[in-house]
Formats: C-alpha cells, sequence, structure tokens
C-alpha cells in the first residue's frame, strides 16, 4: 500500500524492552505499530531492546499493521545504531523525538540512505516521521514536515512540549491549541499525516473520548496512543456516521455519472460535486470500510 493511502487512527507506543508486549502487539487492530527505544526503555537497556525489537521484526508476522520505530534522538549515543538496525530489519517508518528542524531531517536521511545501501535495501524505501517536543519545533514545524520526500508524518509530543514550554497538560487542553493548529498545519501544507499526541491517564475514559473527538475535528489523522485499551474509543470517533456513509456513496455516484457525460464537476440535490468533495467522500468509504460498516459491495451494514 502506498505510505500516503494508510489510514493512521492509531500509533501504538510499545516499550522496546518488554518482550510479553512486544510479541502481542499485532493483536490489537492499530494501524500502527511503534516500537520505543527512546523514553520508554532505560539508559542501562538500549543496547538490549535495540536486539529485541531487531529480532522481533525477523520473527513476528504483525499483518497489515504499519511497523514503525522511535529510535534514540540526536543528541544520543544510540541513534546510529538504532538507524543500522532497524534498517537492516526492513522497518516501514523512523520517527524521529525532539525534532527540532530541517537540518535534524537531513542527518537522518542521510544515515537511512547509507544503510539502506549497507544492507541492500531499496534506497528510499524506509520512510521517515518527527515528532515535534519543543517551541523550536513548533515554528520550524513546515521545514521539518517538508525536509524529504521520504517524511510521511509529525506528531505532537506534548509531554515534552509543555515541559518546554514551562506548563503542564490541562484538561481542556488549551496548552496545546497553538501547537496543535501549526503542526497540521505544516502537515497538510506539506501533505503528510498529522498525528496528536499521547494521552496518559487510562483510568480517564472520558477525557481521553473528548481530547479525540476535538483533535478528529481539528483535522489529525490519528493519535499516538499508549495501551490497547484506547484502540476502540479512537476507531469509534474516526469511524463514520450512516448519514456520512450514504453521502459518500452518492457522491462517488454522481462523480461516476458526470465522467461518464465527459465532465469533472456535477450537481447533487442542489450541491456541487467536485474534486475536494469527492476526496472526502473517498476518505468516508475508507474509513467505513475500515469499521466493517459497508459490505464488499459497498451496502452500509445495519448495526
Ligand atoms: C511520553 C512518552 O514518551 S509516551 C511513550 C512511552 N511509553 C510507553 O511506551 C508506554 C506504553 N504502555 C505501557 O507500557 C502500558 O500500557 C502501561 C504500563 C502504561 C499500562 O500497562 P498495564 O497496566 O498492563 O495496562 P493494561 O492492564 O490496560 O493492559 C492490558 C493488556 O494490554 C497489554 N498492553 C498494555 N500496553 C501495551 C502496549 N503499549 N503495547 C502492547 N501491549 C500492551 C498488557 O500487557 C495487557 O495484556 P494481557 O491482558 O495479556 O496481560
Ligand atoms: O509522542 C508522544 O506523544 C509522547 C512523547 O514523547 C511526549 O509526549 O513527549
Ligand atoms: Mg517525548
Amino acid at each position: 500500500m502506498a505510505a500516503d493511502e494508510r489510514l493512521r487512527r492509531t500509533m501504538m507506543f510499545v516499550p522496546g524492552n518488554n518482550p510479553g508486549l512486544i510479541k502481542d502487539a499485532g493483536i490489537f487492530g492499530v494501524d500502527s505499530i511503534m516500537f520505543d527505544l527512546e523514553d520508554a526503555v532505560n539508559m542501562n537497556e538500549k543496547d538490549s531492546a535495540r536486539y529485541l525489537v531487531y529480532e522481533a521484526l525477523q520473527t513476528f508476522d504483525y499483518g497489515d499493521a504499519e511497523l514503525v520505530v522511535r529510535i534514540n534522538g540526536l543528541d544520543t549515543p544510540f541513534y546510529e545504531n538504532d538507524i543500522k538496525a532497524m534498517v537492516k530489519a526492513g522497518i516501514d517508518v523512523i520517527r524521529l523525538p525532539k525534532t527540532e528542524n530541517a537540518d535534524m531531517i537531513h542527518e537522518l536521511e542521510n544515515l537511512v540512505e547509507a544503510a539502506e545501501k549497507e544492507f541492500g535495501r531499496e534506497v528510499g524505501s524506509t520512510h521517515l516521521m518527527a515528532a515535534i517536543e519543543s517551541a523550536m519545533g513548533v515554528v520550524n514545524a513546515y521545514q521539518i514536515a517538508s525536509a524529504s520526500e521520504r517524511m510521511i508524518g509529525i506528531a505532537l509530543s506534548a509531554e515534552d512540549y509543555t515541559t518546554d514550554m514551562k506548563t503542564h497538560r490541562y484538561p481542556d487542553g488549551q496548552e496545546l491549541l497553538y501547537a496543535r493548529n501549526a503542526i497540521l498545519h505544516a502537515a497538510r501544507a506539506a501533505k503528510i499525516a498529522a498525528f496528536d499526541t499521547v494521552f496518559t491517564n487510562l483510568d480517564d475514559e472520558e477525557g481521553f473520548i473528548r481530547e479525540t473527538k476535538l483533535i478528529h475535528q481539528l483535522g489529525f489523522d490519528g493519535k499516538s496512543i499508549i495501551n490497547p485499551r484506547q484502540v476502540a474509543p479512537v476507531n469509534k470517533v474516526f469511524a463514520p456516521t450512516q448519514k456520512e456513509i450514504l453521502n459518500a456513496q452518492n457522491v462517488m455516484a454522481a462523480i461516476e455519472e458526470a465522467k461518464r457525460k465527459g465532465s469533472g464537476v456535477i450537481a447533487m440535490n442542489g450541491q456541487m460535486v467536485d474534486r475536494p468533495v469527492v476526496m472526502r467522500a473517498e476518505r468516508v468509504m475508507m474509513l467505513a470500510k475500515a469499521n466493517n460498516l459497508i459490505d464488499a459491495e459497498g451496502n452500509y451494514i445495519e448495526e
């Protein structure tokens, strides 16, 4: 599947030092599994975690999930070995934490390309994404997002970001309003995905759903998550309603009719249907399919 066609509603952190979690990470239906070599792993376990994730990637079948690894930052002694091992293992996406500027993506890209050549991987096959965790990163978000053809997304990392901003996270999320919007605009302008940050209080399901509804409304593609219990609520928020699905089906039928008549635009119930409307309808149908809300013929399945 092309990198930009994927659904990326849930990107689940899996600590790279925990064999049990790594083994079972594929059974929860997440869109992307993100093995973590950075902050979930103690300093004295960096080498063993890298080895464990490398072995897991050779051993386990994670089905259709996109496989991502969060490597250690460019200010650590670990990132070069992380990049080599993960490229050798054939990881889909490398996520760089604490990204401040485009030069960091260029450095990452050079090392990834060298590793692809060293290990006989196709040059360009390893995709990249950046976590933005500071004021500097937010200010440079578009430069970061557009720094490489390999970039598939940027993510807000609010735990470190709020620390850098000399605040902390509040239930209403006002402290993240600017960063969320800046990151979204940068991602959309660069035509890559935007991911919202983790929600760390696993017992506050109501707060988690409230935050997910907000970021869905803003336009994020999905959320970084830390636990399988967070998958179903995110998918539910991102699932289209029956009305949205029926409307999308009508749009697709109308545009087919327009094409038969040799036109790219047509009116449907007095509303103009053109390319942006069709693109929204296509995304609704993709989400409907992912949530098993339509059958193979595209008919809505009554609950
Ligand atoms: C600020 C940052 O950098 S955030 C990123 C770094 N942090 C992380 O990676 C943390 C990832 N999450 C976790 O380690 C765990 O979810 C914890 C420690 C937060 C909570 O763990 P638990 O209390 O065991 O959660 P819970 O009881 O809900 O787990 C349910 C099941 O899901 C499994 N599970 C929980 N989290 C994960 C995960 N992230 N990946 C895979 N499996 C998981 C558990 O092993 C358990 O399986 P079982 O039923 O077979 O025993
Ligand atoms: O990427 C995330 O959401 C987790 C993280 O590192 C942070 O919040 O600092
Ligand atoms: Mg962080």
